[in-house]
């Protein structure tokens, strides 16, 4: 589970995350929504320990990521899929990752099969479609056998197959009782992925309720989406 609480990251002028609380419940699928510049990347990072919070805390089961004790068997993540050595093979890669976190290597070739890169594993990352890296993040991220998953775009790039395969996995992870945090800008596919929503705009909470409460009848994601944001711009 991820509780944020109070959280709040400010760079000079800007406050790009304002005073969070939201709980990212296991067994489910959590989409982050929000306009660009909302605050989405910043939160997930602070989540991840990559940035230090102004204020508030965010945990991962209770902990919060610095002080976690081998943090890629707890909370998996994907960031910026480009952010691999292009020189590397993938599944090196992983294999690299796997050591230097304590994980068994056993898990690389299932894993490269599970992403759709078991014919390419042996390739140069930097040969990769964006889809492709995609894929090998969230190879890189399912590695330990986290609880939690936190997922930045993880569809940016992958074609129509890629994103109903993306869905079907993601649907499966969450099923087996995993905490799954994602954003997205695609609102079609949130709308058919995520059971609860969480959208924030200018760094603060605009909703966080289940999918079908935020989406009446007749109504599309993407109108409920914009009635929340121009709400919240009153
Ligand atoms: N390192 C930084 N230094 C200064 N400002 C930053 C930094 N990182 C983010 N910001 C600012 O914080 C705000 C929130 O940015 P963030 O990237 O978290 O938004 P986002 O919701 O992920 O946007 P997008 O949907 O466009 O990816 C923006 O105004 C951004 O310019």
């Amino acid at each position: 589970m991820i509780e944020v609480n109070g959280l709040t990251r400010r760079f000079g002028r800007t406050l790009a995350v304002d005073d969070l609380s939201f709980t990212v419940s296991p067994g489910r699928i959590t989409g982050f929504l929000g306009p660009n510049g909302a605050g989405k990347t910043t939160t997930m990072r602070l989540l991840l320990g990559l940035d230090r919070p102004t204020a508030g805390r965010a945990t991962v089961n209770g902990v919060p990521y610095r002080e976690l004790r081998r943090p890629l068997t707890q909370v998996g993540a994907l960031l910026d899929a480009t952010a691999v050595q292009g020189g590397r093979r993938a599944d090196r890669h992983l294999w690299w990752l796997a050591r230097s976190n304590g994980i068994s290597r056993t898990r690389i070739g299932g894993l490269l099969e599970l992403v759709g890169l078991g014919h390419v594993g042996g390739g140069r990352v930097g040969g990769f479609s964006l889809g492709m890296k995609q894929r090998l993040g969230l190879a890189a991220a399912l590695l330990g056998d986290p609880e939690v998953l936190v997922l930045d775009e993880p569809t940016n790039g992958l074609d129509p197959e890629g994103i109903r395969w993306m869905r079907g996995l993601l649907k499966s992870l969450a099923a087996e009782g995993r905490a799954v945090l994602v954003s997205s800008h695609l609102m079609s596919e949130m709308a058919v992925t995520a059971d609860h929503l969480i959208v924030v705009a200018q760094g603060r909470l605009r909703a966080d309720a289940p999918i079908s409460e935020l989406v009446r009848p007749g109504m599309s994601l993407e109108d409920a989406f914009m009635d929340v944001i121009s709400r919240s711009a009153r």
